[in-house]
């Protein structure tokens, strides 16, 4: 049905019911679809040349706005969860207190650098972050069909807006859940705004966003894009949903996750770095092939 969905990264659990939610999504129409994605990682790439790329946090950790004393905490903080945050052999109940508090350092260690909001796009440009090859496609497809694309991250809401400002994307259908820097009048960083969002409580985020998913009431078609179990539940808030086609990509520490990422994404794409398989399916939803 569609080409790319036998390419080698590609593995379902269920192939049959992949094909059964398209078709049923086709029959619906593209005016019916909403695209909710995770963005660090899923919508950025996880490494280049063998080398990884940052997420949102960690251009600010490699960038020169903080101090080098708050670049080795921040450090050590990274060595100490990412390997958590990655580990198959816990359950996301007892992960998630640790997320929670590897967040909260980081920001609190973050706030105290009195960052420069005028700089911040600097950091971004030096910065080694790039979206998956084939973003323009996937970003420029979506506004032109007036898809709502809805970027749902636990990074920080600022820097990734700058992400997709410098790519040329940031187009009108893009909404963005996310932390977001609050500034003082001088524009240095004074808090983080909000509830804070880490990978494991997308679902509350998503339900206290009930005024987004309202608005998009007569989109109950919804394609997720995640690379975290705990993105699974970015959709949560989508009102009356009819079909959830969920592509998962699996980047790291491949041989233990495969598993689990097939027994809760329809679509695993397993080291990836390209958006080739999401683009595929959206020409598929928009009649372009
Ligand atoms: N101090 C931190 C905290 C988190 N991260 C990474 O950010 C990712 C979350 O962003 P999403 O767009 O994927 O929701 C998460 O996977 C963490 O690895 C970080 O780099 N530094
Ligand atoms: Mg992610």
């Amino acid at each position: 049905m569609i080409p790319e969905l036998s390419n080698p990264s590609v593995c379902m659990r269920d192939p049959q019911r992949v094909e059964e939610i398209l078709q049923s999504m086709v029959k619906a129409g593209s005016n019916t679809v909403q695209v909710i994605a995770d963005f660090d990682m899923t919508l950025t790439r996880f490494a280049y040349k063998g080398k990884r790329c940052p997420t949102c946090h960690n251009i600010l950790d490699n960038s020169n706005l903080i101090s080098n004393e708050c670049r080795e905490e921040l450090k050590v903080l990274l060595d100490t969860y990412y390997p958590i945050e990655i580990d198959s052999a816990r359950s996301i109940a007892e992960k998630l207190p640790l997320m929670v508090e590897w967040w909260t350092k980081a920001h609190k260690i973050l706030v105290q650098q009195k960052i420069r909001k005028d700089l911040l796009a600097t950091a971004v440009r030096d910065s080694d972050a790039m979206l998956r090859e084939g973003y323009q496609l996937l970003f420029d497809h979506l506004h032109e069909h007036s898809i709502p694309l809805l970027i749902f991250s636990a990074g920080i809401g600022d820097i990734l807006e700058e992400v997709i400002r410098q790519a040329g994307v940031f187009h009108s259908n893009v909404k963005v859940f996310s932390n977001y820097m609050d500034f003082d009048e001088s524009g240095l960083l004074k808090a983080f705004k909000g509830e804070l969002i880490h990978i494991y409580n997308k679902r509350e985020g998503a339900l206290l966003n009930t005024g987004h998913f309202e608005e998009l009431r007569t989109r109950p078609n919804v394609l997720l894009l995640g690379d975290s179990l705990g993105d699974l539940t970015m959709a949560d808030g989508v009102q009356d949903m009819e079909n959830i086609l969920k592509i998962g990509f699996l980047n790291d520490k491949v041989e233990e996750r495969k598993q689990s990422y097939l027994d809760s994404f329809d679509i695993v794409l397993v080291q990836d770095e390209t958006l080739e398989v999401p683009n595929a399916i959206m020409l598929y939803l928009t009649g372009n092939k």
